[in-house]
């Protein structure tokens, strides 16, 4: 295995870099605004987005992010900023919206295998949020993995381990904890040479601690002995962190933030979509209808009720989510008419100066 194919590049990246014959293939390891650091063959190097390839991309979700695989112009970093000329094919992605503008989309990370949903066993622990975030994954394309952190705070693993598995069909669900170092092997039997990882879930279930954890047994040790509470001790700037026993995992601000935005319901919600099948209505709200499939279910105790009210509210958050974007689209079409109305006058009103000059 050569450097590249270690950090996650395969067959199917390499056919498609044949082709742009004198460009070298590198991963995106960092992103600061328009500068980049990536990794290439030999080590790490400082890049930038060619003018062309700039002028070319009009939606900001084709822009490279963490974990891209991009050609670019040298294969060292001895001879200044590296070129980035073309993205290759993203196999995931999370994304999100970029800020300031109705319909972009903005890639938080690219090219997961495995995305490690954490969730804490103690009063994080919250199977509606858990479903969001399964919802997240599925719509990514990486394969989500429930990680139940923090398993020495619980008191009945076996119930919360019911729970999940009755909202995450199968999906993998590993109780871990830090403290006693249950399920670390199971954690890194998943991950390993050319396999990219991540982690999302809310703030302090022990995401930095876990991937500490996998990336350097040291850094762990250290935290021990940090005295301020904080668990922190990501000293790197990187945003691509190199596994030892290899692959890698990558951890950054956007991934931290992810917000229920784009979710794929039907995979999450199966469930009830199959369900509804069996409505009467084809477009049935299953509120009040008649032969309401998705109200039997709940009726005989084979949905859990609470699963129908996630389901509606996120259904109501992604209609809001979609109607925002619609408005600011508007609101920026009609701007836009309203100044160019504005200009046509002026230059009409220039012209009858003219003429009357
Ligand atoms: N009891 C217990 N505490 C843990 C475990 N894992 C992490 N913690 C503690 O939980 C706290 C938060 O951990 P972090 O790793 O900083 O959490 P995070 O998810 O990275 O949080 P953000 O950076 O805010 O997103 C720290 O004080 C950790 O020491 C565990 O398995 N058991
Ligand atoms: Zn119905």
């Amino acid at each position: 295995m050569n450097n590249l194919e270690k950090i996650g590049f395969t067959e199917s990246l390499k056919q498609e870099a044949l082709q742009y014959e004198h460009l070298f293939a590198a991963r995106i390891s960092s992103q600061h605004k328009d500068l980049y650091k990536v990794i290439s063959e030999h080590g790490e190097l400082q890049a930038k987005v060619s003018g062309k390839m700039s002028f070319h991309t009009l939606d900001t979700a084709d822009y490279p992010a963490v974990g891209d695989w991009v050609m670019i112009d040298r294969n060292s970093g001895e001879h200044g900023t590296a070129i980035i000329h073309h993205l290759l094919t993203r196999k995931s992605k999370f994304e999100r919206k970029a800020a300031g503008t109705a319909n972009n989309r903005q890639i938080v990370a690219a090219n997961i295998d495995t995305v490690f949903i954490c969730m804490a066993l103690n009063n994080d622990f919250n199977l509606r949020r858990l479903e969001r975030y399964l919802a997240i994954a599925w719509d990514s394309s990486a394969i989500p993995v429930v990680v139940l952190t923090k398993a020495d705070l619980c008191e009945d693993l076996e119930r919360r381990l019911a729970e999940v598995s009755a909202v995450a069909f199968g999906v993998d669900v590993i109780p871990v904890s830090l403290l006693t170092d249950e399920g670390i092997t199971e954690i890194k039997s998943l991950i390993g040479e050319g396999k990219t990882a991540a982690c999302i879930g809310s703030s302090g279930v022990g995401k930095s601690t876990l991937i500490n954890r996998i990336i350097s047994q040291e850094l762990l040790q250290t935290s021990g002995i940090r005295s301020d509470g904080k668990g922190r001790h990501t000293t790197t700037h990187r945003q691509l962190l190199e596994i030892p026993e290899g692959g890698v995992i990558i951890d950054t601000p956007g991934m931290r933030e992810l917000q229920i935005e784009s979710a794929d319901l039907s995979s999450s919600f199966t469930d009830i979509e199959e369900y509804a099948e069996n409505c009467r209505f084809s477009d049935c709200k299953h509120e009040s209808e008649p032969r309401c499939a998705v109200k039997e279910a709940i009726a005989n105790g084979q949905l859990a009720p609470e699963r129908l009210q996630s389901y509606r509210k996120l259904q109501r958050e992604l209609a809001y989510q979609d109607l925002k974007a619609e408005q600011r689209e508007k609101e920026k079409i009609n701007n836009m008419f309203g100044s160019m109305s504005a200009l046509k006058q002026i230059s009409r009103e220039n012209k009858r100066k003219n003429v009357r000059r």
